[in-house]
C-alpha cells in the first residue's frame, strides 16, 4: 500500500503515515536549511553567551595561551565540520579565533549553524 504524505505550510512538517505509524523524521531536514528571522536568533542566542550575532551569520571569538593553541583548537573543528557537511569560516590572529557561522546555501542563519555552534561549545569545553 502507498503511504500517505502530509505536508504543512504552516510549520513546513512532513508526515508520512503507513500502516498507522506516524514518521516525522522530514521536519528536521526541512527546518534545518529555513532561514531564521532576527527574533528567532536572538531567542536562540541567548543559550549562548559567547555568541554575537551580525548581519547574515552569528560569531564568536576564544582567545587562547598562544598560536598552537589556537591552531590546535581549529583543526579541532576539522572533524565535526566534515561530519555535518557545514563549514566555519575562521580567522587567527596569532592565539584568537574568531568563528563566523552562516549556511551559504540558504543565505542566512540556519538550524545547522546552531548546530554547530553546539558541537563548536562542546569542544571548547573540554579543552
Ligand atoms: C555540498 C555541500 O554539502 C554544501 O556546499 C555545504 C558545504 N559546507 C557549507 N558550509 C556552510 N557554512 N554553509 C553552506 O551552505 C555549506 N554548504
Amino acid at each position: 500500500m502507498l503511504p500517505i504524505l502530509y505536508f504543512s505550510l504552516l510549520d513546513s512538517s512532513c508526515l508520512t503515515l503507513e500502516k498507522s505509524n506516524v514518521i516525522i523524521e522530514s521536519k528536521l531536514i526541512i527546518t534545518q536549511n529555513m532561514v531564521l528571522n532576527e527574533t528567532e536568533v536572538r531567542q536562540k542566542l541567548a543559550n549562548y553567551p559567547n555568541w554575537v550575532t551580525s548581519g547574515q551569520s552569528i560569531n564568536t571569538t576564544y582567545k587562547f595561551k598562544d598560536f598552537i593553541q589556537a591552531v590546535e583548537f581549529v583543526n579541532r573543528l576539522v572533524e565535526p565540520a566534515e561530519r555535518a557537511g557545514h563549514h566555519p569560516d575562521i580567522e587567527i590572529s596569532y592565539n584568537k579565533v574568531t568563528i563566523h557561522l552562516t549556511t551559504h546555501d540558504a543565505g542566512g542563519i540556519t538550524q545547522k549553524d546552531f548546530d554547530l555552534a553546539e558541537e563548536i561549545q562542546r569542544i571548547i569545553k573540554g579543552f
